[in-house]
């Protein structure tokens, strides 16, 4: 781009602050890193269509991931992280640490839809260069774009920089607990009850305990960067501008005043405030006829005795293993080999 497009578009983004509209609808224009300062002299990245960074002039110990549109139908994350970056392209916010806001799929946004190819959200942990040669898919370039804007955002702080990825998501089903989140498998490391309490402030009261390594984009930033990474599952997919967003007044609020500095008011973490599960079975799908033996409305959480049919394919059934044991991300609908069912027990931080 020519020097005078550059700034055109740069005073375009400090009067309407419209990063997102500008990412969806010219993502050539933002293919090269661009680089200015707010009024405020917040110093302000564009890495690539959907990738833009803070930093304060002076940083404060967080380098802050949030992430949003992985998958591109849902919509009410990308509406959250769309009205915080306009805030602080306009100046109404300022951010007090590193913040790095990511806009997943862009073109899965126009076309209303989980993905244009393939599950984006299958892709990290450098699973992308492990998709066939032929599969030049969106989907896969943009795995690969996403890492190295993480990386490359996480290993420009000191070491005194705590790091945070929480990757914000919303459930194709309904849920009989509305916000949820994923905490990655962390090999044996301990779970954070501070990230739990903090998460708690946000509206956020359930969690599942993963028990092994995934490809998804928080076990990314968990296992490679040693941050503080969650999934986090807001409410039920809606289409833009279709979201009731008094439903996500909290974890808004206590987001903002997390990238700002300000203070939260915390509780003291006790197993009691939450619903922890564990995760007990990854059910993949491996064949075409797989299919699900309850009703395709039946909320994530809801749970089933033992012995209980949940979901059949050609040679294989997969039951219940425990009273109680309850069935999340429910969906047959899933290319073979992918998980089609998350079963999860309840259990207890130690
Ligand atoms: O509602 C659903 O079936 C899927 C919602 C969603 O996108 N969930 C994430 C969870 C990722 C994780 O396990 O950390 C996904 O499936 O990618
Ligand atoms: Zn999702």
């Amino acid at each position: 781009m020519h020097t005078q497009d550059i700034s055109i578009m740069i005073n375009s983004l400090l009067e309407n602050g419209q990063f997102l509209t500008m990412s969806r609808q010219q993502p050539d224009a933002l293919k090269n890193r661009v680089n200015f300062s707010l009024a405020n002299n917040t110093k302000v990245c564009i890495q690539g269509p959907g990738i833009i960074s803070f930093t304060p002039q002076v940083p404060g110990d967080k380098a802050i991931i949030l992430s949003c549109g992985i998958h591109g139908n849902e919509t009410a994350p990308i509406e959250i992280c769309e009205q915080y970056v306009s805030d602080i392209l306009l100046g109404n916010i300022a951010v007090a640490h590193r913040v790095l806001f990511i806009f997943g799929n862009l073109p899965a946004m126009e076309t209303g839809t989980r993905f244009i190819k393939e599950n984006l959200n299958r892709l990290f942990s450098g699973a992308h260069a492990n998709v066939q040669a032929n599969a030049n898919t969106y989907e896969v370039a943009r795995a690969k774009e996403l890492e190295e804007s993480v990386a490359q955002f996480f290993n420009l702080g000191g070491a005194q920089e705590t790091r945070y990825h929480y990757d914000l998501h919303t459930a194709i089903r309904p849920s009989k607990n509305e916000k949820f989140a994923v905490y990655p498998f962390l090999h044996g490391k301990a779970h954070s009850r501070e990230q739990l309490s903090f998460l708690l402030a946000c509206g956020i009261d359930t969690f599942l305990l993963s028990g092994s390594a995934t490809t998804t984009f928080s076990y990314f930033s968990s296992h490679q960067f040693d941050a503080h990474a969650f999934t986090v599952e807001l409410g039920k997919v809606q289409a833009f501008g279709q979201n009731d967003m008094t439903r996500f007044s909290q974890v808004q609020n206590t987001m903002k005043r997390f990238i700002c500095g300000q203070a939260i008011e915390v509780k003291s973490f006790n197993n009691g405030d939450f619903s922890i599960y564990q995760v007990n079975q990854v059910i993949n799908k491996s064949q075409n006829d797989f299919a699900l033996d309850f009703a395709d409305d039946l909320p994530n959480f809801s749970d089933f005795t033992a012995g209980t049919l949940l979901a059949h394919e050609t040679g294989c059934e997969f039951r219940a293993q425990y009273d109680g044991e309850a069935v999340v991300f429910p969906n047959a609908n899933v290319a073979i080999g992918q998980r089609a069912i998350l079963t999860v027990v309840p259990t207890n931080i130690e």
